[in-house]
């Protein structure tokens, strides 16, 4: 891929969009653009349309999305189907229009059937149901995967969809009803920590059992395997992207403890959804195309809580 390429970061001031900025922006890339939603509200046919017409972009990543935890997902589902539609599909629409060559499409692990064999491997794709609490978000993700293959078998256009695990990294969303489970953690230990009653820290509330198992990947790593995707022309049309590891939430939870050093006690709230038993990636595709994860989790974690300390002023303020 040419240096100064133009590249479209769709969401580039989200957790991925901006990760992936800054990723592009060190390898030396000097033509990236970016709209905020305000500036640019891409669930608008006609606007984006006349932003493809104006700009030319030659490569579209599209990092956009309404994008949250069990919980929202669970409370807004006609949002997460049809802004995730509207979203991709008018940039997947306007950059076939505008022959961009190169489109590179975020979906999510739980595009998967909620009860597919372990590790999730990219052909059980549509073989059985979905998970309840997010089905709305993932059927909008694979009509952006299908839209993606069915240009790349119609028109031979270099359409690829890469399907990111669990993510976390700085730039996470850290409100409480909205957020998923890690940033959530660090939010609740560290506020627990800070305020302690008759010599005690707080207890931490919890969703779920603990007994669920999740895969994490760090941000800058996705944005890494972005840059790849972008630099090698792929054979396929789908690929995962994770560690190939995962833990319970509980192990999490008390991994996070430890980090952020919370000595008090943790109560789990059964009448929260625990969601999907388990979504362990198979990364092997990834792994043959030459690529892998390289931040290990407690790394990873470190450097998060490290980055929430550094802007814990910032995120007072309810995102949904
Ligand atoms: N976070 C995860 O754990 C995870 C896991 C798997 C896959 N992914 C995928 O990764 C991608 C990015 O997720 P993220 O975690 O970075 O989310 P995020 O931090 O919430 O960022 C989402 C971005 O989308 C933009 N956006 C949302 N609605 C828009 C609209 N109507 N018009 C224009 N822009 C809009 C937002 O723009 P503004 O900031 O300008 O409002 C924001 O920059 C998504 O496709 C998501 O499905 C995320
Ligand atoms: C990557 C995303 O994963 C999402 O699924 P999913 O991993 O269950 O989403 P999370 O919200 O990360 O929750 C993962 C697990 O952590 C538990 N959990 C425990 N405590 C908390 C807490 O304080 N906050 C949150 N949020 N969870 C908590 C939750 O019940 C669930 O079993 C999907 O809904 C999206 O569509 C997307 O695919």
């Amino acid at each position: 891929m040419d240096k100064f390429s133009k590249i479209y970061i769709a969401g580039h001031r989200g957790m991925v969009g901006s990760a992936i900025w800054r990723a592009l922006e060190n390898k030396g890339y000097t033509n990236l653009i970016g709209q905020s939603s305000k500036e640019l509200d891409l669930r608008n046919q006609q606007a984006v349309l006349n932003f493809f017409d104006k700009e030319k972009p030659e490569v579209v990543i599209d990092a956009a999305a309404r994008v949250g935890g069990i919980l929202a997902n669970n409370d807004f589902p006609y949002q997460f189907l049809m802004e995730n539609m509207q979203i991709q599909n008018n940039l997947i629409d306007s950059s076939l229009q505008a022959d961009c060559q190169k489109f590179i499409f975020l979906g999510s692990s739980c595009i998967y059937p909620k009860l597919a064999p372990q590790p999730l491997k990219e052909e059980y794709l549509l073989t059985a149901s979905l998970e309840p609490t997010n089905e709305w978000y993932a059927i909008a993700k694979i009509t952006g995967v299908k839209a993606c293959e069915a240009i790349r078998k119609q028109f031979g256009k270099d359409y690829i969809s890469l399907m990111p695990t669990n993510l976390y990294g700085s730039y996470d969303n850290f409100d409480l009803k909205t957020s998923h489970v890690l940033p959530a953690m660090i939010r609740k230990f560290h506020e627990a920590k800070q305020s302690t009653g008759k010599g005690k820290q707080s207890t931490v509330t919890l969703w779920g059992s603990g007994t669920p198992m999740r895969e994490f990947l760090h941000v800058d790593d996705m944005a890494d395997a972005v840059v790849f995707a972008l630099e090698n022309q792929f054979q396929d049309n789908l690929y995962n992207v994770g560690t190939g590891t995962d833990l319970t939430i509980k192990e999490l939870a008390e991994l996070i403890q430890k980090i952020v050093g919370h000595q008090g006690e943790i109560i789990w709230d059964s009448s929260k959804p625990d969601g999907t038993p388990r979504k362990l990636m198979d990364v092997s595709k990834m792994t043959q195309a030459g690529w892998k994860a390289k931040i290990g989790l407690e790394e990873g974690i470190k450097s998060t809580y490290q980055w929430f300390l550094q802007n814990e002023d910032s995120f007072k303020e309810v995102k949904m």
